[in-house]
């Protein structure tokens, strides 16, 4: 492994089981039925395990969107036309994006990256870590080379590096890049041996042909390339994008600071994979916030060993669900510390049999 992922990685550790086992012992404390609050019961001891505490409460929470062009776009393979990334990219910056108003609701601030756009916006909150201008062509030929995939992780590490450093107790993966859901499935199939069939899904909506050329050209992509689904980077510098790397340094460089990562739809979960391909051990701080309606995406989330939280056909990107997701965490965290116990409110327990 190269050695500076291996930087990166070494530190990640094992969640703490003291502090899991003490959120465990505080629900079952709580006035309901033992398990009665289901999956946000299993929340509640997860985010225990990852911030090392009976009780985290995340006051600062932010969404980095990172953004990055595809080459693979000139083989038409989503509804939308390339020029869409940049335009977005005013948008998130005037605050006008989905996931800007989100955000805004579950009081988390919104990074936005430039790690690959094509051209160069210029406004004063855009954080510019540009590796390369756009992808090149995967169903040509590589995406783009290993020293730009490592470039883009290792960018990615930082910006979550900052945002820690900055405050940020919990961390949500966006993303904007037209033509990403096509690499993310090319990631899926190279890593986990999926056929395109299984992993190719409508992205931003396209029709039945173009689905099926979608198809064709995740196989030509793999034909073409042959990534190693032994080496993450050389899969994602062959078949992956800018973003997605970035994202994969993003949720590694969290893990390594034990900070919670909310995992939005496929495109973050591809860079999940390859996160766990890196460091298997980091699945334990990731929070899959939602099954997305992209084909795929399910199937990812079980190979990442992941339950998501909420399934509401969301099929956007840009860390809408992961930000959704907040609520529910803040649910869970206000249960946790203002429900009485079945001591304090005087609350007989289950009948002993
Ligand atoms: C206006 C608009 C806003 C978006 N925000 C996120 N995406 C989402 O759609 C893109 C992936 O779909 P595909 O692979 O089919 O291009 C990504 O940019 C993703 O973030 C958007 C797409 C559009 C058109
Ligand atoms: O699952 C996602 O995140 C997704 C699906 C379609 C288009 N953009 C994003």
């Amino acid at each position: 492994m190269i050695k500076e992922i291996e930087a990166v990685t070494g530190p990640i550790a094992q969640p703490d089981e003291k502090a899991a086992l003490q959120a465990v012992q505080r629900l079952n404390s709580l006035t309901k039925p033992p398990g009665s609050l289901g999956q946000l019961e299993a929340l509640a001891v997860r985010l225990a395990g990852i911030s090392g505490t009976e009780q985290p409460v995340y006051a600062k929470r932010t969404v980095v969107v990172m953004a990055g062009d595809h080459g693979v776009c000139c083989e038409g393979v989503s509804a939308f036309p390339q020029e869409v990334t940049m335009q977005m990219a005013d948008n998130f910056l005037s605050g006008g994006a989905a996931v800007n108003v989100l955000a805004r609701q579950a009081g988390a601030e919104v990074k936005f990256v430039d790690i690959g756009m094509i051209g160069d916006i210029d406004h004063p909150e855009l954080i510019n870590r540009k590796v390369k201008r756009g992808t090149d062509n995967m169903a040509a030929g590589p995406a783009m080379s290993r020293e730009e995939a490592l470039s883009a992780v290792l960018a990615g590490v930082r910006v979550a590096q900052e945002a820690v450093a900055g405050g940020t107790e919990i961390l949500v993966t966006g993303e904007m890049g037209i033509g990403n859901t096509t690499a993310s499935a090319a990631i899926l199939c190279a890593l986990e041996g999926l056929s395109p069939e299984m992993a190719v899904g409508r992205g931003t909506g396209i029709d039945n042909e173009r689905l099926l050329h979608k198809i064709a050209v995740v196989q030509r992509a793999l034909d073409v390339n042959w990534p190693d689904p032994a080496d993450p980077l050389d899969v994602l510098s062959k078949v992956g994008g800018l973003e997605i790397a970035a994202l994969t340094g993003l949720i590694l460089g969290a893990a390594a600071s034990r900070t919670p990562v909310v995992l939005d739809g496929f495109i973050s979960g591809a860079a999940a994979l390859v996160a766990k391909a890196v460091a298997p051990e980091s699945t334990a701080f990731m929070i899959a916030s939602h099954v997305s309606g992209e084909q795929g995406h399910r199937l990812l989330l079980k190979r990442l060993g992941l339950e998501p939280l909420l399934d509401l056909g969301l099929r956007l990107g840009e860390g809408t669900g992961g930000v959704l997701c907040l609520h529910l965490i803040d649910s869970i965290s206000r249960v946790m510390s203002e429900m009485a116990t079945f001591e304090s409110a005087g609350v007989s327990g289950a009948d002993k049999l």
